[in-house]
Parts: structure tokens; sequence; C-alpha cells
């Protein structure tokens, strides 16, 4: 819990009297005070250190959290608490399991105004945003649930009346790590199948977004999971390399960037331990000139400007054919300049800071950069300070439109993971199929047009594991999200995900005699 002026004994009160109270305190006052492990059912101090960190609030440039990173013995205690709980959890048979995730689900959605406070304080997102996260978050608890309700294996006959079946098992104690945008969904994002699934879970956030999970984990416990199934340390890249490198762990879940994506892959490599990695991306969003121009803008600044721009998805490459690339241009930059930074609680903030001041820093350095390559800033790029006096040491920057942008420029390369997007005109279809799939990545990509025959002609030529036709960045629980090429690779959410958290055991069963050639 976030403990601030007067905020413990709202904490002490009865749960339900604790949401409204929550989410009506304001920026610039949280606190966190209780320990941010969580470990055998309880928020505990780690058992060692590998050195500290502080959390800030983005908003205000404040200390809200200073915290212990985890060393060997306490990601060890962590594994073994996991380990034990798993012997447990993994005889439930899948009803039962799909009880506690219904359970934890409705906590999650009875306390969503709470957590979604806590989300905004801590990565900087409006408070509008958190609370779709949010829902998000319970519906995949929910659709997981009901997943683990309905696992089952394979009857296959064969000659003489013998048979073989199949078993979907669990993996054992699942390692996620995970990114600073989205800390909580993300959490159940990879928590949901694998509990679904049997497994048992060690989460490590990202150090800059440390507090979320904990309710999370403590949620998990209330529902009713055994003590030690899901449990959380903290700290950075020497923590998350402990994770990856203990025996006991038997899968890694990660969300990231390319680089330290490669660096988990290694280390899995040498424990022969599956990955899940949801990497970085540079996606295409293809604008087709009939398409339906409201609909165009609204899917472009939904591609773009979501959570400040630091979207693993977004579609920052705009290419739009020439017919329309005045008319697209003009409406976006008018629709742009109207979003309002500020407050993220504020109700009708659409814009809150950037995570860090360094990775603002970043930012506004890829905006310099493309200028010195030859591109036009129509508007933004620069910082943004707010009229109200605590908001100065915020990291706040205008959303940015550039045009005049041409695909070898950095801008259009690089994943900048802001509010910065790039307008590259087009003239066929064939030609920008070849621009848009000149990249490393492969996360997603999006097609406007009024033409289903062309749309889906071109998402199947499309080089991404998740396309959007008509529209952009919604993620529904139901459907799997994952990328091609260096975007990663394995699946979150969606049946599929049932894949990567479970190993499939063949039984053979012989009805006969045994057939022996000695
Ligand atoms: N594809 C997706 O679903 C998705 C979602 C969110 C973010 N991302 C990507 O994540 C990046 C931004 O997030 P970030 O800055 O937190 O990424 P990051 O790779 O710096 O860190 C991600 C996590 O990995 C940990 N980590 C860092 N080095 C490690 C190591 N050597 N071993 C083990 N763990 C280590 C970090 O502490 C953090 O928890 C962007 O590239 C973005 O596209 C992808
Ligand atoms: O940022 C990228 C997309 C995304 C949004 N929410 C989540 C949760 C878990 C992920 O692995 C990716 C994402």
């Amino acid at each position: 819990m976030l403990l601030g002026a007067g905020l413990a004994a709202l904490a002490r009160l009865p749960r339900s009297l604790r949401p409204a109270s929550l989410a009506a305190m304001s920026t610039g006052t949280f606190v966190v005070s209780q320990p941010l492990n969580y470990r055998g059912g309880a928020r505990v101090d780690p058992a060692d250190s590998s050195g500290t960190e502080k959390a800030f609030e983005p908003a205000t440039g404040r200390v809200i959290a200073t915290f212990t990173c985890s060393g060997e013995k306490e990601v060890n205690l962590a594994v073994q608490d996991a380990k034990a709980a798993f012997k447990i959890w993994s005889q439930k048979s899948g009803m039962e399991r799909c009880r506690i995730l219904l359970e934890a689900a409705r906590i999650i959605r009875e306390r969503k105004d709470e957590i979604a406070t806590m989300e905004t304080i801590n990565n900087g997102k409006s408070i509008f945003e958190a609370r779709w996260d949010i829902d998000t978050s319970w519906q995949c608890l929910e659709y997981f649930a009901g997943l683990a309700g309905s696992m089952a294996g394979e009857y296959i006959q064969l000659p003489g009346g013998s048979f073989g079946y199949t078993r979907r098992e669990p993996l054992g104690v699942c390692v996620g790590i995970g990114a600073w945008n989205y800390p909580f969904q993300i959490a159940c994002w990879k928590s949901a199948p694998a509990l679904a699934c049997g497994n048992a879970m060690v989460f490590k956030p990202s150090p800059f977004t440390p507090a979320s999970v904990l309710l999370l984990a403590e949620i998990y416990t209330e529902a009713g999971v055994p003590p030690g199934l899901f449990n959380v340390v903290q700290g950075g890249a020497a923590t998350g390399q402990l994770l990856c490198q203990h025996p006991d762990v038997a899968k890694v879940s990660f969300t990231g960037s390319v680089p330290t994506g490669m660096k988990i892959m290694e280390m899995a490599a040498k424990g022969i331990k599956p990955v899940t990695l949801e990497l970085g991306g540079k996606s295409p969003l293809i604008i087709f000139s009939d398409c339906d121009l409201e609909n165009v803008v609204k899917g472009a600044m939904m591609a773009n400007f979501l959570t400040q721009g630091e979207v693993c998805c977004n579609g920052t490459r705009v290419f739009v054919q020439r017919e329309i690339l005045d008319e697209f241009t003009r409406e976006v930059v008018k629709r742009t300049q109207k979003i309002k930074i500020g407050d993220p609680l504020l109700e009708d903030t659409r814009m809150g800071p950037l995570i860090n001041r360094p990775h603002l820093e970043r930012v506004l350095g890829f905006v310099k950069l493309a200028k010195e390559q030859g591109a036009k800033v129509l508007c933004g790029g620069d910082v943004h300070v707010p009229e109200d006096p605590k908001l100065k040491d915020g990291y706040y920057m205008r959303p940015c439109v550039l045009t005049n942008c041409r695909d070898d420029m950095t801008c259009v390369k690089e994943e900048i993971f802001g509010p910065v997007m790039s307008i590259l005109p087009f003239d066929t279809e064939a030609e920008v199929l070849e621009r848009a799939n000149d990249t490393s990545f492969g996360l997603a990509a999006g097609v406007f047009t009024r033409d289903i025959q062309r749309a889906h002609r071109v998402v199947a030529k499309l080089q991404a594991g998740v396309c959007f036709i008509n529209n952009y960045n919604v993620s529904p629980v139901e459907l799997p999200f994952g990328g091609y090429k260096k975007s990663g690779f394995g699946r979150e959410n969606g049946r599929v995900a049932i894949e990567y958290y479970s190993q499939l055991k063949t039984v053979c069963v012989e009805m006969g005699e045994v057939e022996s050639v000695f």
C-alpha cells in the first residue's frame, strides 16, 4: 500500500471503504513505506541486498520509494517458496484454480480505482488510461480462469485396442520480468496464464515502477492461492540475471527491450529454459486514401500517443497515401495540439509525464536529431512546463508530429518510446508494403482502408505479429499478442498462451502383449 499523510489510517479501513478515498488522493503526496518484496504470502524486507534504488513520481519528480534490490539469498528464498507452493497448486484441479483466479479478478475489479491511482502516480500515465489498463488486467484473470477449468488433453486410438493420451502439465516455477510502461497489466498478462496452468511465479517489476505489483500479490493471497505461489523481488539487471540463471526456474517470460531480450535468451539457453519475449517495435500504420478520415485521425492518435507514446506496439511510422497527405496532416496536427497535458490524476488530462528525466532527454534527443536529418516539426517535440507549481519538476513534453521524413532517418528506424509520430508519404500498395516491412522489428502494424479485399491482402503480407484493420492499439485479452522478427516470440493472451506456460506429456498405453525383436 502507498502511504502518505493520513493514508496509513485509510489503508487500515475495511477494503470496501478504501478505494474511493485513495482515488481522491492528489498528485504530490504519496510515499511508499511498506516493504516492496513479497514472499510466502506476505510483504517482507529482503534477506539481502545488491544495492538500493529510488522510484519517482514522474508528475512531480519526487522520490516515492527507496528500496533494496534483491540479491542471491533473497532470490533463492523466493524461488524456494514458489517451489513449495507449486507442489500444492499443481495438484489442484483446473476448476479449483479457476475459482481462485475468478476471485482475484473480482477483487481487482473492486479495487480498480485504487490500483489505477497507484499506477498513475508511479508511471505517469493519465488516470483515464490507467483505469483501462486495470480493466484489461482483471479481464485477463477472468479469461485464464475460464481456460483453467477447461484444459484437457487428447485421446488417440492405436491398433489392437491400444491407445495414447496427452496431458497438459505445468512447467514449475516461472519467472516474470516486466517493463515500466504497463506495470500492473504486464504482471497480470504473465501471472494469469502461468497460474491457470498450475505454475508458480516469481515476478520482478522494473525498478522504475516497483509498487503496483504488490497489490496484485496481496490480491492473489486474499483470493486463496497458497502462500508463495506469487512472489515479488525487486531490482534491476543484477536481480533479473539471478532469476534467469536460477537452476530451479523452469521458464522466463520477459517484457522489455530487444538488447535485454537477447541477454535473457542467452541465459535461458544455458539452462535450456523456454522463454517468452515481448520486445520493442517500430510498427507501420498504413493509411490508404479511401479511408474514413475521421476514423484514421483518431486511429493515428491512438497508435502514437497512449501512455505518452511509451507503448511497444505503437504505429509510429505513419505511411499516408499522397492524395490525402495534406488533409490528414492538417487534421492530426490540429488534434495533437489539443491534447491536454498535465497532472495525470486529473480526470480531463490525456497525456502525463514521461517515465523519468533521462528518458525525456532521450526522446527530445530523437526530435533534435530528426530536425538535423531534415525532418520538419509540425507541433510539439519540446518540454512542457505545466502551470501548477507542484508539477514544475515533472518530465513533460508536448506530443510531436514530424513530416518531411525519409525511411533512412533515425526517427523512422529506431524505437523512440515517446510521443513522436513520423509521417511518410507513399503512392502504391506494393511500395508501402516493401517499406513497411523494411525493419528488423515485427511487433504490430495497422491498415486503414474501406477496401476490405485490400485490407486482408495487405495484412497477409505484413511481417508483424499483431495487425489491426481500421483501428489501432486495442488489445482484447481473447486475442494473442506478440511479435515477429526481433520483436520477440511466444504469445501472451488468447488460448495459445496456455502452450507457453505448460508442457505436453504423451502417454502410450499397450493393451496387448509386448512385441519384442529380442
Ligand atoms: N512487446 C511488448 O509486449 C512490450 C511491452 C512493453 C515494453 N516493451 C519494450 O520494453 C522497452 C522499454 O522497457 P524497459 O526500458 O523497462 O526495458 P528494459 O529491457 O530496459 O528492462 C525490462 C526489464 O528487464 C530488466 N532487466 C534489465 N537488464 C536485465 C538483465 N540483464 N537480465 C534480466 N533482466 C534485466 C529490467 O530491470 C526490467 O525489469 C521498450 O523497448 C518496449 O518496446 C515491449
Ligand atoms: O507496451 C506494449 C504492449 C502492452 C500493453 N500491455 C502489455 C502487457 C504485457 C505485455 O507483455 C505487453 C503489453
